[in-house]
């Protein structure tokens, strides 16, 4: 039937399995099942013992207490094959051959467990395939310190005491380990099975270098009755013994079959020695006791399955998902998103965004080169033909300021800064808030394709508005939409200012703010900085020796803010009604009415710049979006990867573990149940009587499996 190593490769699925329990201890979880426990005092022979059963040397040596961590041995009968190899699953190293190599990394691992912490609970795992093996799971542990020193004080020994502790529970079998030349009674090896086995009903006594004893005395220590064990004490040796042949001082080297040969002592039906007898005894001893454990393993196994099932179904309702599914579903909601603005996103939008921004730059201008001159009053009242030159330079100045400020690399810009702003938004919030990585992901390709675009749409863009930096023919329809525009502009302008100003008032008590702009103006009258002449303080001072209150810095650079708002307001005012007069009714009094000429400049701009914008830099981008989405973030990755994505996100990631988890104990139960009628099958062949026990006390039906 091959009992244990069925259940052995059981076990390798049920130790990837966590308990839904977090306070359950591993080491003694019902989802385990026994393994063969090996504990003795420092130097009592464990490794030789554990090399002898394996027939390599692949544990590490040294007097630097090389053994820190649990080494989780399974040994596994590969009959079909002539390898001999090992494998560390934890770090994903497989098919070890060279033994010499098992050694250094398993001294590795006990090295990293550092000086100060002296012993680790965090277990190696070590599988050892090969076909001089036979099944079975050991597990090495750190040597009890008998006499303790400097180096090794109380405290380590009381860790290695608790750490044994905690593997010596039921139903694990103990290999106590005891050396020949060590009396039995100072064994620290039975005390500890006996404080855990107190009948000795699941420890095996191992007395180590037989060859050290006179045989009398090991023959003695393998039959006494004072500490007694039911399953019985083994003899070893596990090295070549050097004896005198004969009387001769001549030495042989004998191997241990050869020693225990050569002393009949060894001799007598009562007294087990040799490995060979110990590998037997090992063998038979783990598949009972895993025989025995087999139905509690059942019971367990069929519990947290129910328990998974129980929690997939509160917890997510038995909704399926697997992490491709959850990667595709979360690319998809990207891509959708990034449809939803495709379609919302087209040449108008686009324009209106260019021409926006270009109607910001018109207003700036105008600021800047009509509305801060003190000469512009003249020209939204008193228009004189004789300043005509003037004014068109003026103009012309104002054209050059639009369409030689590098429109194309503003607009282009602008475009790049407002499709990277959707990107980024398009992948906050759920489900990529999770996956920082996809995000930077998604903004990197993302500014690449533009990147690449960049360059060619500015000079595109700059190479179509060319024309228009010597000359703008307008036509009257253009000029008619171009002063409804502007007007509104202005009025829009206006609004600004008053709400800006309303801002100055209702953080200012109102007093104090006239006082300080009164203030404000005769500084500047006198040609005085109104600044310099506040007071030091933040609270406004009483009036000084020249009837002037003593305002606050902060105050008077409020009372400056809102007599240069109310001025703007005031001249806003005159453009307003210049624009609306009938001078500004037709293009030929352009040089009047900039603000007109230039949202006709402006709206020229955007038109040709969007012609480009959109066929360079728009549909490449919409094309190449979703296929690097595909290609970055979809194609080409490992199962590992997506798994990793997914597991990302906290609660897919407990939703896969929970349907996973609920997948292999699934596979477990399947098995389990086989074994389980096989098992009841074979026993009936044994014992056909036994069925007749059918319904008797302690016998469970196939069926409740
Ligand atoms: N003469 C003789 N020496 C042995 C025998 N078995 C082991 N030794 C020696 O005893 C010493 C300790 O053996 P180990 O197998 O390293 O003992 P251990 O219990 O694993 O030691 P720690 O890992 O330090 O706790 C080594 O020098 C071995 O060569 C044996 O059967 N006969």
């Amino acid at each position: 039937m091959e009992l244990t190593k069925k259940l052995l490769e059981i076990q390798t699925i049920l130790r990837t399995v966590e308990s839904t329990d977090p306070g359950q201890d591993k080491k003694v979880s019902p989802l385990q099942l026994p393994s063969i426990v090996v504990i003795g005092s420092q130097s009592s022979g464990k490794s030789s013992v554990l090399e002898a059963i394996v027939g390599q040397e692949f544990l590490p040596k040294g007097t630097n207490m090389v053994t820190r961590r649990p080494i989780e041995l399974t040994l596994v009968n590969t009959p079909d094959s002539d390898e001999e190899y090992g494998e560390f699953p934890q770090l994903g190293l497989d098919r070890i051959r060279d033994f010499k190599q098992i050694q250094r990394t398993l001294h590795d691992l006990n090295m990293s467990v550092p000086e100060s912490e002296c012993v680790s609970d965090k277990p190696v795992e070590l599988r050892i395939y090969s076909p001089h093996v036979p099944d079975l799971r050991l597990v090495d542990l750190p040597g009890y310190i008998q006499v303790v020193n400097r180096k090794q004080p109380p405290v380590l020994r009381q860790k290695i005491r608790d750490l044994c502790e905690g593997y010596l529970k039921q139903p694990n079998i103990i290999l106590a380990v005891c050396a020949a030349d060590v009396d039995l009674a100072n064994s620290e090896a039975l005390k500890a099975s006996r404080r855990n086995d107190p009948l000795g009903m699941r420890t095996i006594g191992v007395i180590t270098k037989v060859d050290m004893a006179e045989p009398d005395m090991a023959v003695h220590m393998l039959t006494q009755n004072e500490y007694p064990l039911h399953l019985g004490y083994i003899g070893v040796v596990c090295k070549p013994v050097r004896e005198k042949a004969g009387k001769s001082s001549h030495e042989i080297v004998l191997s241990e079959a050869q020693y225990f040969q050569r002393h009949a002592e060894f001799r007598q039906p009562e007294v087990q020695v040799g490995v060979g007898t110990l590998r037997r005894k090992l063998v038979r001893v783990l598949e009972d006791s895993m025989r025995r454990s087999m139905s509690t393993l059942v019971d367990a196994v069929r519990s947290e399955l129910e328990e998974t099932k129980y929690q997939i179904k509160v917890q997510y309702n038995d909704e399926r998902v697997s992490p491709e599914s959850y990667m595709a579903e979360s690319l998809d909601t990207l891509k959708q998103r990034f449809k939803a603005f495709q379609q919302q996103f087209g040449k108008p939008q686009l324009r209106s965004e260019v021409q926006k921004w270009l109607e910001s730059r018109v207003m700036d201008v105008c600021a800047e080169l009509y509305w801060s001159d003190p000469e512009i009053k003249q020209l939204s009242n008193q228009w004189d033909e004789d300043d005509d030159a003037f004014w068109d330079h003026r103009l012309s100045q104002a054209s050059a300021l639009l369409t030689k400020s590098g429109v194309g690399r503003w607009t282009t810009q602008m475009v790049v800064n407002l499709l990277m702003d959707s990107v980024a938004s398009m992948v906050d919030g759920e489900p990529f808030a999770h996956h920082p990585e996809t995000r930077n992901a998604v903004l990197n390709f993302s500014h690449e394709i533009l990147r690449s675009k960049y360059h060619s749409t500015v000079d595109q863009v700059e190479n179509t508005i060319k024309p228009f930096k010597y000359e703008v023919e307008v036509e009257p329809h253009e000029w008619k939409k171009a002063l409804r525009r502007s007007s509104s502009l202005i009025d829009n302008e206006m609004r600004l200012c008053r709400q800006s100003l309303a801002e100055i008032r209702s953080s200012t008590p109102k007093k104090q703010l006239q006082q300080a702009m009164q203030f404000v103006r005769s500084a500047e009258k006198s040609g005085v900085d109104p600044v310099g002449q506040a007071s030091d303080n933040d609270a406004v001072a009483p009036a000084d020796e020249f009837g002037y209150a003593q305002f606050s810095p902060r105050l008077v650079r409020r009372a400056q803010q809102a007599l240069m708002i109310q001025d703007r307001l005031t001249i806003l005012h005159m453009r307003r009604k210049a624009l609306n007069s009938s001078a500004c009714a037709s293009m030929d009094n352009k040089r009047f009415c900039p603000e007109v000429f230039l949202d006709v400049v402006a709206e020229k701009l955007a038109y040709n710049a969007v012609l480009f914008i959109n066929f360079e830099l728009l549909h490449d981008f919409f094309f190449q979006f979703p296929r690097e989405l595909d290609s970055n973030l979809y194609y080409g990755k490992t199962l590992e990867q997506t798994r990793e994505f997914a597991c990302q996100n906290p609660r897919v990631g407990k939703q896969l573990a929970l349907l996973e988890r609920r997948a292999k104990l699934e596979l477990v139960m399947g098995r389990l149940r086989e074994l389980v009628r096989q098992q009841t099958a074979a026993e009936e062949q044994a014992t056909p009587l036994r069925s007749v026990r059918r319904g008797g006390p302690g016998f469970r039906p196939f069926n409740e499996f």
